[in-house]
């Protein structure tokens, strides 16, 4: 008889948490390193949980692999910690408890973090010692990340028929990240060959029973359920979590009412939990069947759209010129509005607002947008960095600019903060750009991060920046390829300063179906030009340029004039080649970026005039 045997025939108990029991405790470090230097503890956690009734319990290896034990400077020693970690709670079982070997997913809420090559060549590491080590079945939970369960069960399975439990994490109820739905979900896992599927952490029995509801009992595999003890409180700078255990033999009825066959605790539970569980189940008689609510249709009211052509349309079918304004470092929108008034009149297609750009604060351009918008009648483009916000605040910032109206935004990672005037404060990056990208795609589609439906769709446009001043331009060029994966619409340029480089970005991106805006920000000093070249990274200005500019010394005249020519310049190189031109205003000198956008029109004036005349 084996494990699966044994849920043929009845429910099986788990144990419960390690991580937050050690953490309980006072243990703040790595709670896999102590398979190591404190084997005791971990044998006497072990046997409490079979003490309480456990008849499996897991291997403490959840963060065992390559990733999560280089936080602490252990990655060499994920084979002993894992040899260890067998070897403790074959100890412990005394053979009257299966031993899983527990792998832990590494992606969390951010694909971009870690490569599905990464996930693969950690995870087979780790899953080749324990399956050495001759566990009785492989434990992979806390998976947040889909197609990263779904990559390393495949890879399980090839390896071992030994039974394989395959747990998802939720993110809602009912739901996964990104909207799938649950019942998918495992339907999924179980096509993949695991033998027991189910739901770990993140959420307590409330979250997970109504979750069950909606999943019928699998037709081969078994159904698992390990809650967390309810969700943490932060208290006094750590985190606690607070269930009776009564609760828990409440909750246990219920889960084997929705066909649950294997049960144990996550976060914050104890071998008290544990014990609830299994007088509640004394019998460990199973339900085989069960009534399955349906999941409510998503119903997504459809946004009336806005007449406006976007601005990747504009820049499709004619010259479109967009230019950016920065909201200004400090009080007072004097100057800026200003600007911004001679830049309508210079009939510009939009304003583009950077969003705290090079990481020092600016007034909020959302603040600034409003005002451009309902006060000038202009177009803001309202750049979005993942620095400042974590995915709670830029979806609260998506869902304002779409109440405000304003649907062109330039998705962006964003300059991080140690470059800025706060080298100190936190650079967020809960999303890449990527992910920002694909989160606005998704509110398009009406559905928030965790595939809640919004109630509407937005209809944002999407840009996204294009960094042509990188080594290997192709490098580039497959980013841009990705950004349009992922939902972008159009991008725009760094500012660019050679002819040349704006023919080779033309060469490298014919290919692309998104226009281009070619960035250009003319110079306004000799001092401004040799920043640009030897402080801004990426950015190389030829001698020629740098000459032009020093001659001019301080005269300022002088300089705009010059700084001025080289951009015109730069404009007659893209202008054949890009229909969108995207003119960045140094230190607030809108003077200089309306004298282009003038050149611009009477450029396209006169090639039209020519069109007419030749034919
Ligand atoms: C049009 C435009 C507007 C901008 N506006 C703002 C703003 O408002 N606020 C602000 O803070 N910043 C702004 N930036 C700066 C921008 O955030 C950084 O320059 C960023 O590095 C490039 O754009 P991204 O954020 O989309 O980065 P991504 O394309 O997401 O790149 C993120 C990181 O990946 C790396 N990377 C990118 N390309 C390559 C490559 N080819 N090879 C190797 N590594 C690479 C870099 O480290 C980069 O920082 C803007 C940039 C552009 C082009
Ligand atoms: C973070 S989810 C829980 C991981 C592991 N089962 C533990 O309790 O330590
Ligand atoms: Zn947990």
């Amino acid at each position: 008889m084996g494990l699966l045997d044994d849920l043929k025939e009845r429910i099986v108990i788990a144990d419960g948490a390690m991580g937050t029991l050690l953490y309980a405790h006072g243990i703040d470090r790595c709670f896999e390193e102590l398979n190591v230097t404190k084997p005791e503890e971990i044998v006497h956690i072990h046997e409490a949980y079979i003490e309480s009734g456990a008849e499996i319990i897991q291997t403490n290896t959840y963060g065992a692999n390559y990733v999560k034990l280089a936080r602490y400077g252990l990655q060499d020693d994920v084979k002993k910690i894992n040899e260890a970690a067998v070897e403790l709670a074959k100890k412990a079982a005394k053979g009257r408890a299966y031993v899983l070997g527990t792998i832990g997913g590494l992606r969390s809420t951010n694909k971009s973090t870690i490569s599905l090559e990464e996930v693969k060549r950690t995870f087979r590491e780790q899953l080749y010692v324990l399956l050495n080590e001759g566990v009785d079945g492989l434990l992979l939970e806390t998976y947040y990340d889909f197609e990263e369960l779904q990559t390393v069960l495949s890879i399980a399975r090839k390896e071992t028929t030994l039974p394989i439990i395959a747990h998802v994490t939720l993110h809602d109820i009912g739901v996964l990240q990104h909207g799938m739905p649950l019942a998918e979900a495992l339907t999924e896992l179980e096509q993949l060959g695991a033998d027991v599927v189910g739901l770990n952490c993140h959420l307590g029995p409330y979250h997970m029973l109504r979750s069950l509801e909606e999943v019928p009992i699998p037709t081969r595999a078994f159904l698992s359920v390990y809650p967390n003890a309810s969700l943490p409180q932060y208290r006094d700078g750590r985190f606690i979590y607070e269930t009776s255990e009564q609760y828990f033999e409440e909750t246990a009825r219920a889960f084997r009412e929705q066909g649950v066959r294997l049960i144990g605790g996550c976060c914050g539970t104890t071998p008290k939990h544990i014990a609830a569980i299994a007088r509640a189940l004394s019998d460990r008689t199973p339900v085989y069947k069960k009534e399955v609510k349906q999941r409510h249709p998503i119903v997504v009211q459809e946004e009336k759209q806005t007449t406006a052509p976007s601005l990747a349309d504009i820049a499709r079918t004619r010259r479109s010129i967009i230019v950016e304004l920065d909201p200004p470092k400090k009080l007072g929108l004097t100057t800026f509005l200003e600007g911004a008034k001679a830049l309508k009149e210079a009939n510009i297609d939009a304003l583009t607002l950077a969003d705290n750009s090079l990481a020092t604060p600016r007034i909020s351009n959302v603040a600034v947008g409003t005002i451009v918008k309902q006060q000038l009648g202009m177009r803001p483009l309202i750049h979005i960095t993942c620095r400042d916000r974590n995915l709670i605040g830029l979806q609260s910032h998506l869902m304002g600019l779409h109440t405000l109206g304003m649907t062109d935004v330039l998705a962006l990672t964003g300059d991080p903060s140690k470059v800025g005037d706060f080298p100190g404060a936190t650079s967020v990056y809960d999303l890449s750009s990527f992910d920002l990208i694909s989160l606005i795609r998704q509110f398009n589609e009406g559905l928030s991060y965790s595939g809640k439906p919004l109630g509407q769709k937005t209809n944002f446009s999407i840009a996204a920046a294009f960094n042509p001043n990188v080594r290997h331009l192709d490098k580039a060029v497959k980013r841009l390829e990705k950004k349009i994966e992922c939902g972008a619409h159009y991008f725009l340029t760094q500012p660019l300063y050679s002819e040349k480089q704006i023919e080779d970005v033309y060469e490298a991106t014919k290919h692309l179906p998104t226009p281009i805006y070619i960035g250009i920000m003319p110079l306004t000093s000799a001092r401004n030009a040799d920043f640009l070249h030897h402080e801004v990274p990426g950015i190389t200005l030829s001698d020629d340029i740098r000459n032009r500019m020093a001659m001019c010394a301080n005269d300022r005249v002088q300089s705009t004039k010059e700084g001025l020519a080289i951009a015109k310049a730069l404009i007659d190189a893209a202008f054949d080649l890009f229909q969108g031109i995207y003119l960045i205003t140094p230190f607030l000198r809108y003077d200089m970026t309306v004298e282009l956008v003038r050149y611009i029109h009477e450029k396209e004036r006169l090639a039209k005039e020519r069109t007419v005349y030749y034919g």
